[in-house]
């Protein structure tokens, strides 16, 4: 049986006249690691957007762990974390207290709180610098408390607006392993935006984004097939470079759409 984490189907979104993401449908699995890979305005923060109700899309459905996002909000919304682009803590916070905050507003009490930020901070080596302000963390450790804070509440799904840009290459490479990490051991569904091909690991699943439309999605090993490429770097050249000659058998496993 199959456990679908994150569904969309048929969305689409506009900015008045201008298409930003145009009858779009995939899946995420639990203990399953998406990359969302796409070019600038490719339509990444759009979705993202939508899928956490800060846009509304009149056409399309996204479910959250079989919850209809529009009709059971509070219930889809409770199976996500989202980690966005821009650092969301508060810098004058200490780690603790930054957490704790987002444990009141999702209702967990002090000391289950208390209980699962020693748990997520422990995983992330950060327990030690719980009571230091934000404001002194460097770049890749403020990404780690916002990968804890955004997994206090135990979603089902981690949704990951390019957690990783700006961040040097240590740090860069500690955030993917933890995530993957965390994907296959608390069978953790994942949604990855990036544009850096090398964050993707061998047995994730990719969808390729381009000017709102998918051009390619499944297992990686499966789209590398499909579009004859050695590697995701070279997919992406060919699906977002060249957009009038990427022509793939419809119905081949992990083709493009
Ligand atoms: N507020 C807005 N008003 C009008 N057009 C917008 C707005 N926000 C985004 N767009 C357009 O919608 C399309 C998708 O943009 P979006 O920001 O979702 O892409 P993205 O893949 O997240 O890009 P980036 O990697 O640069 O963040 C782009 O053509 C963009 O110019």
């Amino acid at each position: 049986m199959t456990d679908i984490a994150l569904a969309v189907e048929n969305l689409s979104f506009a900015y008045g006249a201008k298409k930003a993401l145009d009858k779009i449908g995939f899946t995420v699995q639990s203990g399953e690691c998406t990359i969302l890979l796409g070019p600038n305005g490719a339509g990444k923060s759009t979705l993202f957007s939508l899928i956490t109700r800060l846009y509304d899309s009149r056409q399309g459905r996204i479910e959250l762990c079989g919850y209809d996002l529009k009709r059971q909000s509070l219930k889809a919304l409770a199976k996500l974390g989202v980690v966005f682009q821009q650092t969301t803590l508060d810098p004058d916070l200490s780690v603790s207290q930054n957490l704790r905050y987002h444990a009141a507003l999702h209702g967990i009490s002090r000391k289950a709180a208390d209980k699962r930020i020693q748990e997520e901070l422990e995983r992330l080596d950060m327990f030690e610098r719980r009571g230091e302000k934000v404001r002194l963390l460097n770049g890749g450790h403020k990404r780690r408390v916002e990968i804890a804070r955004a997994l206090l509440h135990k979603p089902k799904l981690l949704l990951l607006d390019e957690p990783t840009v700006g961040l040097d290459m240590p740090s860069r490479q500690a955030i993917v392993e933890h995530v993957h990490a965390l994907v296959k051991q608390q069978d953790l569904a994942v949604l990855w935006a990036t544009h850096l091909i090398d964050e993707i690991a061998a047995d994730d699943s990719l969808i390729v984004l381009h000017k709102g439309q998918i051009k390619a999605k499944g297992k990686l090993t499966d789209v590398l097939q499909a579009t004859n490429c050695a590697d995701a770097g070279q997919v992406f050249q060919k699906l977002t470079q060249n957009p009038e000659e990427q022509k793939y058998p419809a119905g081949h496993k992990g083709s493009q759409v």
